[in-house]
């Protein structure tokens, strides 16, 4: 066997689950590993991950899939890292243990700085200078709200003796033994205290909230290399850690969404749209997130996302909680059964509706039943809600750009779905392109990392390596599909401002 390194890793650190994937030079999988963490609800619309669970079951993939592929560690060119962003933790640089458990993206017990921020008039500060809205979503008053009510933390942290990180940053600092404690560009873009101005942290946020700026790691390019991990044990060898990338970023740049004007859309728990817009920071009119991505050089640039927070997860709610089907994949034979939903629309509000909308009032909505409506086209209107919800999120990220797209890449679990993503050509009037490895994600941070130490020498290489395994070509009349989106729309008005 040829002792070449041939190979890249992605560790690919997610929301429900650690994986590992082996990409071979072909950019083909060679072999994955997956774990399964907990997930902890300590209060209602409180999400917490233990960072010791998530580092053991990453760390456990890497070994597993060594040990699956016999690949050796000296095959190994390279590890790249994706991961869920925004998720907070702060640790003990000595001890190298958490001072509490990892608060998640999605928990909301920080609403109320949120609401302090916004009444110190600082909304136009943040959207202007992190391209965000002030919102629980992101990093910065977790890591207040740790500071504040964690025994002792403050007094830690300002004798220098904390680390924050969101998930790359933990994992990179365990897999370097404590010797590197670093982020890239995109992960730093989710704090709300990064100056996406600057490409510096902001010391009038860090001011606002509190947090010294000991605590914070160095933010290096994407494609850069980070440290180096030794690999099984004494008989292995070293690997450099080289590619590091938000998930949604990851998956862009894994699409080779690399230049102006080109998007993506992932269709997983939630739906994540994200279009790259070059050098250009496009600062949004309609509700979407001005972000920081990666181009063709692995250098920074601007991207606009709009993040749907009910996609796949309609799908699983349809099975654990109405029994109306018994596995996801039983959608797209069901919703076939029948040609359109019968005048049913599902509007999936069930913790508020995101981009554009941004109403946390907003609640689930089922409307436009009559005597014939069955189970068929209840399922249809779920699917057919996901493709809405996208195109919703679509028209307003053209708009703000000013361009009109003629593509839409896609992937994640759920574009495994033929008539979703016929039904979200149709209704966005876009062609819908499904490449050959859905695992995007992974892919992304694997072109990374093999970019950064010369496996690949660029993106126009990485362009000849992937394939479309399928498109979908938009096949309904402008009427109907005019008169279906404004029925949509008429159905989320009627969701809107329910509760509160
Ligand atoms: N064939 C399918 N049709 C519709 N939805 C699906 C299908 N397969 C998976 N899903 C949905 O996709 C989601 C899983 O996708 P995945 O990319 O693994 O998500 P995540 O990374 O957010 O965990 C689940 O919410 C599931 O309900
Ligand atoms: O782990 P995922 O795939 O659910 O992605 C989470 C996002 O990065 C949150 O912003």
């Amino acid at each position: 066997m040829s002792t070449q390194p041939r190979y890249v890793i992605a560790l690919d650190q997610g929301t429900t689950s650690s994986r590992a994937i082996i990409f071979d030079d072909q950019a083909q999988v060679q072999g994955s590993a997956q774990r399964e963490f907990g997930q902890i609800y300590p209060q209602t619309g409180w999400v917490e991950h233990d960072a010791m669970e998530i580092w053991a079951s990453q760390r456990a993939t890497l070994t597993e899939v060594l040990a699956k592929t016999g690949i050796k560690p000296a095959q190994i060119a390279a590890i790249g890292i994706t991961n869920q962003r925004e998720t907070t933790v702060i640790w003990n640089k000595r001890t190298g243990r958490p001072i509490h458990n990892a608060i998640v993206w999605q928990c909301r017990r920080t609403a109320e700085i949120c609401e302090q921020l916004s009444k110190q008039g600082l909304s136009d500060y943040v959207k202007e200078n992190t391209g965000l809205v002030i919102d629980a979503y992101f990093s910065g008053t977790k890591i207040k709200w740790l500071l504040d009510n964690v025994a002792g933390a403050r007094e830690q942290a300002e004798r220098g003796e904390l680390l924050f990180g969101s998930i790359d940053t933990w994992l990179v600092w365990k897999l370097t033994e404590g010797r590197v404690h670093a982020t890239d560009f995109t992960n730093a873009s989710r704090t709300m205290l990064f100056n996406i101005n600057t490409l510096q942290w902001d010391d009038t946020l860090l001011t606002a909230l509190d947090i010294p700026k000991s605590l914070l790691p160095e933010v290096k390019a994407s494609g850069d290399v980070y440290g180096h991990v030794q690999l099984g044990g004494s008989q292995g060898g070293k690997v450099a850690i080289a590619g590091v990338a938000g998930d949604q970023q990851a998956a862009l740049f894994g699409q080779l969404c690399v230049h102006k004007g080109m998007a993506k859309n992932t269709y997983g728990t939630g739906c994540f749209l994200l279009m790259n817009t070059g050098q250009q920071k496009v600062n949004s009119q309609f509700g979407l997130l001005t972000t920081l991505a990666i181009g063709p050089q692995g250098e920074v640039n601007y991207a606009l996302e709009g993040s749907v927070f009910m996609g796949g997860a309609i799908i699983q709610w349809l099975r654990d909680e109405l029994g109306l089907i018994r596995s996801a994949e039983d959608t797209a034979y069901f919703a076939a059964k029948v040609d359109d939903t019968n005048g049913v629309y599902l509007v999936p509000a069930f913790t508020g509706l995101g981009a554009p909308y941004w109403d946390p009032y907003a609640r689930g909505t089922l409307i436009g039943l009559s005597r014939g409506a069955n189970r068929n086209h209840i399922i249809r209107a779920a699917l057919e809600a996901i493709a809405y919800q996208s195109r919703d999120v679509l028209d307003a990220m053209q708009q703000d750009a000013g361009v009109t797209l003629s593509e839409l890449k896609v992937d994640g679990g759920a574009c495994a779905n033929k008539v979703l993503m016929q039904f979200q050509a149709d209704i966005s009037h876009i062609e819908v392109i499904r490449p050959t490895v859905l695992e995007t994600t992974a892919l992304g941070a694997a072109f990374l990392a093999g970019l950064a130490v010369g496996m690949w020498q660029d993106t126009a290489q990485l362009a000849k390596l992937v394939s479309t395994a399928q498109s979908f070509t938009p096949n309904m009349e402008p009427a109907q599909r005019e008169a279906l989106y404004q029925g949509w729309q008429k159905a989320v008005s009627r969701s809107r401002h329910w509760v509160g």
